[in-house]
This record gives C-alpha cells, sequence and structure tokens, in this order.
C-alpha cells in the first residue's frame, strides 16, 4: 500500500521530488573507558578537520547568498573550532581520564558553555555560550558518523520534510531546490506557512506524524493545494498530483491577466488590495502580483535577518528602499513584533509557559525604550521617499497606544530640531489583534488614524487556540459568527470616526471569508502577494449590497461556522 498522509494545505502547488529530512540526528552517546587514548585523539581530530571543512562551505554559501555580514556568524563557530585551549583542555580530558572523544568533548564545552550562560548580564558571553553549544554539536555528528541537516546546503530538488520549520529555517530554504515542503505541526497562520506563500513553496504542515514515515531519500508527491502527500507514489497518483499542478497553472494564468486590472465591485466599489511583506526583498513578488499598497511590512523579520540589533541607518535603507519601491503608492510599517514563534539569536527572552501571551511585540519596545526609539526614528526619517503609515502591533490597552504614539512624537521633535526633515502626513495606526482592543475599538477609533485587523492572533486569542497547533486547528474558525461580530465592531467604529479598517492577517486572502469581509465594508485587504490576483478575481465578481446583506444575515441567523460557509457558498454560487 502506498501510503498517503493529510495535513493542512499551506501553500499552493505541487512537487514530485526525494524527501530531504530536515531533523535533529539522535546525538546521546555513552561515556566508555577507553585505552588506548591515541586512538580516541586521532578520532577527534579527524571531527574537528571535518567540523572545519563543512563550516567552511556554510560560511562561503551564506557569504555568497546573504552576504558577508551574515557569514560572520560561521566565523565565530570556526574561531571556537581552533581554540587552542579548549582543543587543549579536551585533548587533556582524554587522555588523563582515559574516556572516549565524545565524553571528552562535551565535559569541556559543558563546563565553558555553563560558566558563559551564567554571565546573564553580558550578551556578548550569552552568545559564545551558543556559538560552542552549535560547534559541540557539529563535532559529535562527526564522531558517531551521523548526519547533521544544513537546509541551506541543499543543491539539488528535494521536498524538505521536518517535525517544524522556525521562520529561519524557511527564510534559508533556496527555491530553487527546495520544491515543498511537509511538518508534522503547525498551522495555516504559522510564520513558516506564511513564509511558503510567498516564496511560493509547495507546504503541507500539521500531518502529525511525517516525519516517522518517511526515509531520506523517499519519492514524495505533494499537493499542497488539497494537503495531501502521497509517499512512494504509484504512477497513476504521480500523475494526479501532476494534473492537479497544471490546472493549478492555468488558473494562475488567468489570474495573471488581472495584473494591472482594478479592484472593483460588480457595483463599482474599489477596494484597496495590498500585500503583506517581510523584506525589501519581496518588492518583486508585490509589483509582479499588482499589489495596490503595502498593508504590513512586518520589520522583525530585519531583525531576525541580521546578527545583532539592525542600525538606525541599516533600517532606514530598508524602509526607504520600500517606499520608493512602491512609487507613492502607501506602505504600512508595523514596527517590530519579536516573540511568539518569532526569536531573535541576540535578544535573550525568559523561558515562557505561554510565548504568545507573553513578552512580545509592543510589549517589548515599551519596556526596551532604546531599541524602539531607534526604530521609531529611522521610520520618521524613512517618511519622506513615500506615504508612510506606521502600526503598533499587539495593543491591548490604550495607554499602550499613548505611550507608542508619544514616543513617536517625542522622536519627532528632536529630529525636527536637528533640522531633518519628517513628513506631516505620516499616518499612525493599531494593529487589532487583541480581543479587548477589538470590543472597545469605539475609543481606540478617536486616537488612532487606522485599524488592520491581525486576524491570525485575534482568532487565536478570540477561540482559545494556538495557531501554531494542529491539534486545535478545528477550533481556529474564521467563519464563527462570534469572529464576524468582533469583526463588525471594529469596522464599523472605525467608520463612524472617519477612519479606515483594513485586515493583514490571512483573512484577508481567505477566499470564503472574502465576501463576508467586503459585506462588512473592510476598506483594505493585505495579504501575501501571491493570493492578490485570485482575491481580485473573486471581488470583481461581488455586489457589495448582496454581499452586506450575506454578511448581516452570517452575523444574526447562523449559530456556527459550517452555517456561515453554507451561506456564503449559496450567495456566491
Ligand atoms: C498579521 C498578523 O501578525 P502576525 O501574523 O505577524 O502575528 C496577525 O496576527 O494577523
Ligand atoms: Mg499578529
Amino acid at each position: 500500500m502506498m501510503a498517503m498522509l493529510k495535513g493542512i494545505a499551506a501553500s499552493d502547488g505541487v512537487a514530485i521530488a526525494k524527501a530531504y529530512l530536515l531533523m535533529q540526528p539522535d546525538l546521546s552517546f555513552s561515556k566508555k573507558t577507553v585505552e588506548d587514548s591515541d586512538g580516541e585523539l586521532a578520532r577527534l581530530n579527524d571531527a574537528l578537520a571535518k567540523s572545519t571543512e563543512e563550516l567552511q562551505a556554510i560560511r562561503n554559501k551564506a557569504a555568497e547568498t546573504l552576504g558577508e555580514e551574515e557569514a560572520q556568524v560561521f566565523d565565530a563557530h570556526l574561531m571556537v573550532l581552533s581554540d587552542p585551549e579548549m582543543i587543549g583542555s579536551i585533548e587533556t580530558s582524554i587522555r588523563d581520564k582515559k574516556t572516549n572523544a565524545e565524553a571528552g568533548l562535551t565535559e569541556v564545552t559543558d563546563m565553558f558553555i555553563g560558566m558563559f550562560e551564567a554571565m546573564e548580564d553580558n550578551p556578548y558571553m550569552q552568545e559564545r555560550a551558543a556559538d560552542i553549544k552549535d560547534v559541540t554539536k557539529r563535532v559529535l555528528s562527526h564522531l558517531l558518523g551521523v548526519k547533521l541537516p544544513n537546509p541551506s546546503m541543499i543543491d539539488e530538488e528535494v521536498v524538505v520534510v521536518a517535525h517544524d520549520l522556525t521562520p529561519s529555517d524557511t527564510a534559508q530554504l533556496d527555491r530553487r531546490f527546495v520544491k515543498a515542503f511537509v511538518t508534522d505541526i503547525g498551522g495555516r497562520t504559522s510564520h513558516s506557512a506564511i513564509m511558503a506563500r510567498s516564496l511560493e513553496i509547495p507546504a503541507i504542515v500539521g500531518t502529525m506524524d511525517i516525519t516517522a514515515k518517511v526515509a531520506e531519500g523517499d519519492i514524495l508527491a505533494v499537493n499542497g493545494i488539497d494537503g495531501e502527500v502521497f509517499i512512494h507514489p504509484t504512477d497513476e497518483q504521480k500523475q494526479a498530483v501532476d494534473a492537479k499542478g497544471a490546472e493549478f497553472a492555468a488558473q494562475k494564468a488567468e489570474w495573471e491577466k488581472l495584473k494591472h486590472a482594478e479592484t472593483v465591485t460588480t457595483d463599482g466599489k474599489h477596494i484597496e488590495l495590498a500585500a503583506n511583506i517581510g523584506t525589501p526583498k519581496d518588492l518583486d513578488g508585490v509589483r509582479n502580483n499588482g499589489a495596490e499598497a503595502i498593508g504590513l511590512y512586518r520589520t522583525e523579520f530585519l531583525y531576525m535577518d541580521s546578527p545583532d540589533f539592525p542600525t538606525e541607518e541599516d533600517q532606514y535603507k530598508a524602509y526607504k528602499a520600500v517606499l520608493e519601491g512602491m512609487d507613492g503608492k502607501p506602505v504600512v510599517v508595523r514596527t517590530m513584533d519579536i516573540g511568539g514563534d518569532k526569536e531573535l539569536p541576540y535578544l535573550t527572552l525568559p523561558h515562557e509557559m505561554n510565548p504568545f501571551l507573553g513578552y512580545r511585540a509592543i510589549r517589548i519596545c515599551l519596556a526596551e525604550d532604546e531599541m524602539f526609539r531607534t526604530q521609531l526614528r529611522a521610520l520618521l526619517r524613512a517618511s519622506v521617499h513615500g506615504p508612510l503609515r506606521i502600526m503598533f502591533p499587539m495593543i491591548a490597552t490604550l495607554q499602550e497606544f499613548r505611550e507608542a504614539k508619544a514616543l513617536l512624537e517625542d522622536e519627532k521633535a528632536k529630529l525636527t530640531a536637528e533640522g531633518i526633515a519628517v513628513s506631516d502626513e505620516i499616518q499612525v495606526g493599531i494593529m487589532i489583534e487583541i480581543p479587548a482592543a477589538a470590543v472597545i475599538a469605539d475609543k481606540f477609533a478617536k486616537e488612532v488614524d487606522f485599524f488592520s485587523v491581525g486576524t491570525n492572533d485575534l482568532i487565536q486569542y478570540t477561540m482559545a487556540a494556538d495557531r501554531m497547533n494542529e491539534r486545535v486547528s478545528y477550533l481556529y474558525q474564521p467563519y464563527n459568527p462570534a469572529i464576524l461580530r468582533l469583526l463588525k465592531n471594529v469596522i464599523d467604529a472605525a467608520h463612524a470616526e472617519g477612519k479606515w479598517a483594513g485586515m493583514c492577517g490571512e483573512m484577508a486572502g481567505d477566499q470564503t471569508a472574502v465576501p463576508l469581509l467586503v459585506g462588512l465594508g473592510l476598506d483594505e485587504f493585505s495579504m501575501s502577494a501571491t493570493s492578490i490576483l485570485k482575491t481580485r478575481s473573486l471581488m470583481k465578481r461581488l455586489d457589495t449590497t448582496k454581499m452586506a446583506e450575506l454578511a448581516e444575515k452570517a452575523i444574526n441567523d447562523c449559530d456556527t461556522a459550517d452555517e456561515v460557509v453554507a451561506l456564503v457558498e449559496q450567495y456566491t454560487k
């Protein structure tokens, strides 16, 4: 029997290629007494040499594809490998204690890691501890003869199979070679899934156990449209997946024709279709998909792509590039939203039971106000290069908004006093992604210039269903009447104060949600660039009066999400 696994369809497209397991191998070993110390020392030297060679190759590849600065982290690893004090101590330990190389290595590196980690106030030493941990893993893998995965070194066509992919793993994937990825865990709004959609890499998440069912090199046929993966596919299964791919390509070609078209409903209402980006490099995709604006620039990726906090100048350059690249079209830049599933290697955050409910986004920014001020200054300086809209994430209370806005005003006043030009037209808004803010949207609407609803978080907080957890994905219900009522409250509150309401969560590009959102009067829809053209195609078939009736019925008459879906189908037939 050829196995078929179902998961959550996270990024459209199909692929047939062999599996590349991106998994941490088992690096456990037992400590042994070995009389032949010379033999163990030779094993150690061999593992050190192989690790050096491997790291040099990874370093060169990183310099080539990501730039010299990004490659520097590997220089730090190479330095650990050639540190005479550490290597000398490992050799002494192997010889004097007559242990195997694995035990000698970890005894010494554990000691250094413990010592550096204890220097809690010294970020430099914390980083050294992380470097030593990484290098120890690599040397151990050679001693044990197992493979450490290196996503950046993939140079043939593969389907990446992993338990989970972090956003930084995903950023390293080279789409020339990585034809798809499939994971055990995750949800449609995990950041790796969102990134797969912008990179146009077909993806399936939340299969539960693909890593237990697939071995390195197994052929996989991935249908990212329906969330199906075939292990050792038969010829018929391959043909079916290829046919699905061809059908999708034909549909994409149809949508392509709308690249320069206006987004207007059948009754002539214009709706702004915007794109979400993570870096200025995404601008090509934005232009190729005919976006009318940028509705969300997730600036935390600028921080994640950098070996240390990006300087004001680095940030200014990135924001300027995006504003200029959009050629006069509006750009919503969201201030840093680290935390949850997005981590910074150089910002040690406390380990938390519930990171999505913890220290993240604006909460960090208001506490680390110097870091925040740097970003605000960079944004204010960039504001002269195009219509900039600044947005604060994870706002729960009015105090937070006021405090953030006051810091912005303060930096603006300082820049002006220094004679540096700042635009007077900057709009300042917030993400609505915490139910508390959605409920008192009327209060916020008096003070902000706009709202952008972050449904990825708003749904998880409202339904108490982790957006990353496939086990509760059945509760992650964008069409639940509870969510629709919250959205109505937010949109109506904005309009009552003459403000605009947009949405930059994934729901904005969800084809079942779009008719409802048009009916609720949402002004701006921001989504992965790759969803724009199909959404434009859909909007051009909708009538706003009919959709308003649909939305009203969904909110007042439907009891469940399923009933809402059935109603949408009836209204869009
Ligand atoms: C757009 C959102 O922000 P992020 O996905 O980055 O949390 C959201 O929460 O909907
Ligand atoms: Mg969010």
